[in-house]
């Protein structure tokens, strides 16, 4: 028995095969291109996403059991009900053009609405503030809405609706748009209201795993639908209040199982929806992220400060930190649990003698720090264990893997088994039709070292530092 795991994620699409034992291998994947028009905002294209999902899924062929497909989150566009042909492009979750929006909805007193009901506060990242930009900016999109032929939703119910013919979404991406109620997982119309979102164009939402119908082309059936960091955190095999992950991806997510009760919504920590199976109430989760993470490793390549991936997982020189230089990676902006837009990524602290590797060295230890960060804002929610697991592209590297261990003060595990957000997706693909995938616990355990007081502290000054150059 195999299931097919569809990875669509912020940089790229993969297929992934996912065997009974857990074992993963990609079958195939394809990067799109990321639009940055204007300064904060960044954009994909709908049809090169659908077009990479449904060649992705052809490319795997038939030898299935079942599918499931994951997103990228609070991503989310406009399309034609009866044609399916989008109308907007997909406004990716690190967009920033509705920060006014929302700052003029904080000024009415709305967010003790959004902090409630949905239990988000107002920001750009969430998908809400971003659909009732397209509404008010797409004319096509504000015509078809008036004909009742628009579709507004994030982009695994534009996929559904074009693979399957099913205008749906489910309830763990509903609650990244700030648009549902949290307790009840319906629609809130009061939300609706509020963001201009005509509730009537929203999909119908369905638990994560269920059966959503077959894939037009080939047939498979398609039993589960997630986003992204819930996939890892299933996959990461954390099912007890407590468990946490953090996968380093495009950015840091850190997601911690919290149980059937939502946790408290307090602007910092984010609750949201973990997964739900038809029938049985949902298992919540807190999230917190740090929007930048191999982003800001590849923008600092970019930049020219080191070329192969070898020159940075060990340092000659002791860590930035204890020499004074510090880098806060707000590139996209500083999220959990400061929620400030206007703060931008910074170096300090360097003299003459600074050299590229001090800086791309900060700049690891700066998402490492923000990482702890987001995990002790945490803890006062949900009480997480003391042994993390993580996973993405970064854990490859020993070095940084050590320096998060040691920021954190806790164990960390790495997993050996690859893949994680695909398996988490396939896991539940699987249990949707009585099927199980059973991963092997095969990990590496990284000790936390100890880690001078003064380092965090030092970091924390760099963090205030860089919100006050933002907003004096
Ligand atoms: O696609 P990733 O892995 O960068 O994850 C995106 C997150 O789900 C955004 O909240």
């Amino acid at each position: 028995m195999r299931i097919l795991a569809i990875d669509q994620g912020t940089t790229s699409t993969r297929a992934v095969a996912v065997e009974e034992s857990g074992a993963a291998q990609v079958l195939s994947a394809r990067d799109h291109r990321q639009s940055y028009p204007h300064p904060g905002w960044v954009e994909h294209d709908p049809e090169e996403l659908l077009r990479n999902v449904a060649e992705c899924i052809s490319a795997a062929g038939n030898d299935f059991a079942v599918v499931g497909i994951d997103n990228q989150g609070e991503s989310c566009l406009a399309w034609n009900r009866q044609t399916g042909e989008a109308v907007s492009p997909v406004i990716v979750w690190q967009d920033e053009r509705t920060e006014g929006d929302n700052d003029r909805l904080r000024a009415t007193g709305a967010e003790a609405l959004t902090l409630e009901r949905a239990g988000l506060h107002l920001d750009p990242y969430f998908s809400a503030s971003k659909l009732g930009w397209i509404l008010r900016n797409a004319p096509e999109a504000a015509r078809l809405a008036a004909s009742g032929q628009l579709c507004l939703g994030t982009t695994d119910a534009f996929f559904r609706h074009r693979l399957t013919g099913r205008f749906e979404t489910d309830v763990a991406t509903a609650s990244r748009t700030s648009l549902m109620n949290l307790a009840t997982c319906a629609w809130d119309a009061d939300l609706c209201a509020l963001f201009g979102v005509p509730m009537e164009c929203l999909p119908t939402i369905t638990p994560t795993c269920g059966e959503f119908g077959a894939i037009a082309q080939g047939g498979l059936p398609l039993t589960a639908s997630i986003v992204d960091q819930q996939a890892a955190l299933r996959g990461q095999g954390c099912s007890r209040r407590g468990d946490a992950k953090i996968t380093f991806g495009t950015g840091a997510f850190v997601l911690a199982v919290a149980g059937p009760e939502a946790p408290a919504a307090g602007g910092g920590p984010v609750p949201t929806i973990a997964w739900s199976k038809d029938g049985a109430p949902p298992v919540y989760a807190l999230e917190g992220g740090v929007h930048a993470a191999a982003a800001a490793v590849n923008w600092a390549r970019g930049l020219g400060l080191f070329s192969a991936w070898s020159e940075i997982d060990d340092f000659a020189r002791p860590p930035a930190i204890s020499r004074g230089i510090a880098f806060v990676p707000a590139l996209a902006g500083l999220a959990c649990p400061h929620w400030d837009r206007r703060c931008k990524g910074t170096w300090m602290g360097m003299g003459l003698d600074a050299e590229p590797t001090d800086m791309v060295q900060a700049v690891l230890e700066g998402i490492a720090f923000r990482t702890a960060e987001v995990v002790r804002s945490m803890d006062a929610f949900v009480p997480i264990g003391q042994r993390i697991s993580i996973d993405g592209g970064m854990t490859r590297n020993p070095w940084f893997c050590q320096f998060v261990a040691d920021c954190l003060g806790r164990e960390v595990r790495i997993s050996r088994q690859a893949e994680l957000t695909a398996v988490g997706t396939a896991i539940l693909a699987a249990e949707a039709v009585g099927l199980r995938i059973e991963p092997k616990a095969e990990f590496t355990l990284i000790e936390p070292g100890e880690q001078p007081e003064e380092w965090a502290a030092t970091f924390q000054r760099a963090v205030s530092c860089a919100r006050s150059f933002a907003s004096p």
